[in-house]
């Protein structure tokens, strides 16, 4: 385990000692009756002869006997408690260290990551833990204790017999071993043929629309098909190699040869006059319970596997380096969002922005245009710091945005990229969610504004439906819902993806008017797709492989006659239909 993965287990480490002391107890108590019946029938012998019996050892073993007992099932009890208290404290503790963390990531982060990876960590891997915590270490603990205790015994009593007791479980160990040569190949064979089978699975199943649309159902479901097959083959294969070794396995621990085998090495040492017949009793008793235990191991080892590995995955995530926060942060003086001969790549190879510059002044809307992947999203995106630059800066108010708190930052910058997230709550919620003390005046008027009020109130509980209950929103909707939302946080820099923005044709002049509106007093940054919605704006950007390669207003861009004024020729030609008033500064 690493020093990290250690971590985890800082704020519970005390009660982890707790679990195996009690455990240990436990194992040690569960034995006691087994020693107890062994000398109450050494007791109880002379009896047999017409001899005295010693009453009260007897009594002192039968107190001893009992009071194991009830020890060994309150240790058992307390263990399992503590270890459930434990496991919740623990869990509640990493899925608060995980939300923590996440809040403290780059935006970007969350661009490449699906809600499902957020969802492996606070899920899956918390509740591996919990199988560890809560399950394995005392099964450990026990399956160890448990042989060492009856061995020990053993030798003490009669080390003939005690060896023969000892050796179905070295066999057992030692079969065990040659069963799981190469397990740790196969377990990741194992693994694969698990991520190839699930990932054909949702291939088959979301892509059952389109692939039946065009006509290739036969080959998604081929793939499917075929990966069942291999995982089938491999599963039947490894079964088959294992299944003997297992089988054998089975065979040397079970109790009836186990009991057998004990009987006649009893028999063989009574009658070689090496051993009382008394002395082959604990033999026979505790002898039965050494391979159970151990055999047990086998499943813990699987929890074991399972917790490492999501205790791998946990420290990956926690080790992901949070937003550098600056140690004295500067406030924007305005809302200027000047960008400074700025290049960023994703990785270090890949530049996607080159020397790129360009000077927002409040009160104004530029406009990125360019081809798919040219650059527009990504440079949005460095104005709210999703990405930090390569070089150059990005500054609001003279202020570069890594010296700038991130609350101060996210006040200061509203945006609404393509990807529109919903909260299953009211929709009056969903749009509070930027400002949860806004009056429900301050909401219904960011609606509005927003034109998405009169398609609320046409839900039966109006702004109280529940989205995803009995609001059921079109793409459309929600992205209104969220441009409300940030409307409604009221914040000086607006950063808009046009597709996003007037993705509706329908209320597409309303929203624009709207924007037109908010642009009056904000410094707006709007990614556009098409042309005639920003033949208004007050100046626009024109990107070409990461390149800033033409600025100015549309007049001046067409005059100019370069790469704009063929863009805007070539939308004319396919856009011929008349449109609405674009965004106007
Ligand atoms: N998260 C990411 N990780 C790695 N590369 C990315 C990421 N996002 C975008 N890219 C790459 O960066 C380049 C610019 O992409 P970007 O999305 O900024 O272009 P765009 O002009 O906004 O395109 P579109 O109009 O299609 O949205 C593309 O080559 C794209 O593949």
């Amino acid at each position: 385990m690493s020093d990290r993965a250690e971590d985890f287990f800082a704020p519970v480490r005390s009660s982890l000692a707790g679990i195996v002391g009690l455990s240990l107890l436990g194992a040690v108590t569960g034995v006691v009756p087994f020693v107890a019946v062994v000398e109450l029938a050494r007791t109880l012998l002379p009896a047999l002869d017409g001899g005295a019996v010693d009453e009260r050892r007897v009594w002192a073993i039968v107190v001893i006997a009992v009071a194991a007992l009830f020890v060994g099932f309150a240790a058992a009890f307390t263990s399992a408690m503590v270890a459930h208290l434990v496991d919740a404290r623990l869990q509640l503790s990493l899925r608060q260290r995980i939300v923590r963390h996440l809040q403290r990531l780059p935006l970007g982060w969350f661009d490449t990551r699906t809600s499902g990876t957020v969802r492996k960590l606070v899920e899956n891997d918390v509740t591996a833990l919990h199988q560890l915590v809560a399950h394995a270490i005392q099964d450990v603990v026990t399956a160890i204790a448990v042989p060492v205790i009856c061995t020990v015994y053993l030798f003490t009593v009669q080390w003939q017999l005690a060896l023969a007791a000892l050796l179905p479980l070295v066999f057992a160990m030692v079969l065990y071993v040659l069963m799981m040569r190469g397990g740790v190949e196969k377990y990741r064979q194992y693994e694969s043929a698990i991520e190839r089978l699930s990932g054909a699975t949702v291939e088959f199943v979301h892509g059952i629309a389109v692939v039946k649309r065009f006509g290739q159902l036969g080959r998604s479901h081929r793939r499917y098909r075929d990966e069942t097959r291999d995982y089938v083959h491999f599963i039947g294969q490894w079964t088959r190699d294992s299944a003997a070794w297992f089988s054998v396995v089975e065979m040397v621990t079970s109790p009836v040869v186990v009991l057998v085998y004990l009987v006649a090495v009893g028999a063989w040492l009574v009658s070689a006059g090496t051993a009382e017949p008394i002395d082959v009793l604990p033999g026979l008793l505790l002898g039965l319970g050494l391979t159970g235990p151990v055999v047990k191991l086998g499943t813990s080892g699987q929890f074991l596997r399972n917790a490492t590995k999501a205790q791998q995955s946990l420290a990956g995530f926690l080790a992901l380096p949070p937003v550098p926060q600056a140690a004295s942060p500067r406030v924007p003086a305005g809302h200027d969002v000047d960008v400074e001969d700025v290049s960023f790549g994703y990785d270090e190879e890949h530049r996607v922005l080159h020397d790129i510059a360009v000077a927002c002044r409040p009160g104004t809307v530029t406009a990125l245009v360019g081809a798919s992947g040219s650059g527009k999203s990504t440079l949005a995106k460095l104005v709210p710091r999703f990405y930090d630059v390569s070089q150059g800066r990005v500054s609001i108010g003279d202020a570069d945005v890594r010296e700038i708190s991130s609350p101060e930052l996210y006040r200061s910058v509203g945006f609404v990229f393509q990807d529109v997230q919903l909260l299953r709550t009211s929709l009056r919620d969903n749009i509070r969610l930027s400002r949860p003390d806004a009056t429900d005046d301050e909401v219904e008027r960011a609606a509005r504004a927003a034109q998405i009020h009169d398609r609320i109130l046409r839900f039966d509980r109006g702004y109280d439906a529940v989205v995803g209950d009995d609001a059921n929103l079109s793409g459309g909707e929600a992205q209104r819902v969220t441009i409300a939302r940030a409307l409604l946080a009221d914040p000086p820099i607006l950063v808009l993806d046009e597709a996003t923005a007037f993705a509706d044709p329908d209320s597409e002049a309303a929203i624009q008017a709207a924007l037109s509106a908010l642009a009056a007093e904000r410094t707006v940054l709007v990614i556009a797709h098409r042309l005639h919605t920003i033949v208004g704006v007050d100046q626009i950007l024109v990107l070409d492989g990461g390149r800033g390669v033409e600025r100015g207003s549309h007049t001046e861009l067409v005059a100019a006659g370069g790469r704009f004024a063929r863009m805007w020729a070539d939308y004319q030609a396919n856009h011929a239909r008349s449109r609405p008033e674009g965004v106007h500064g």
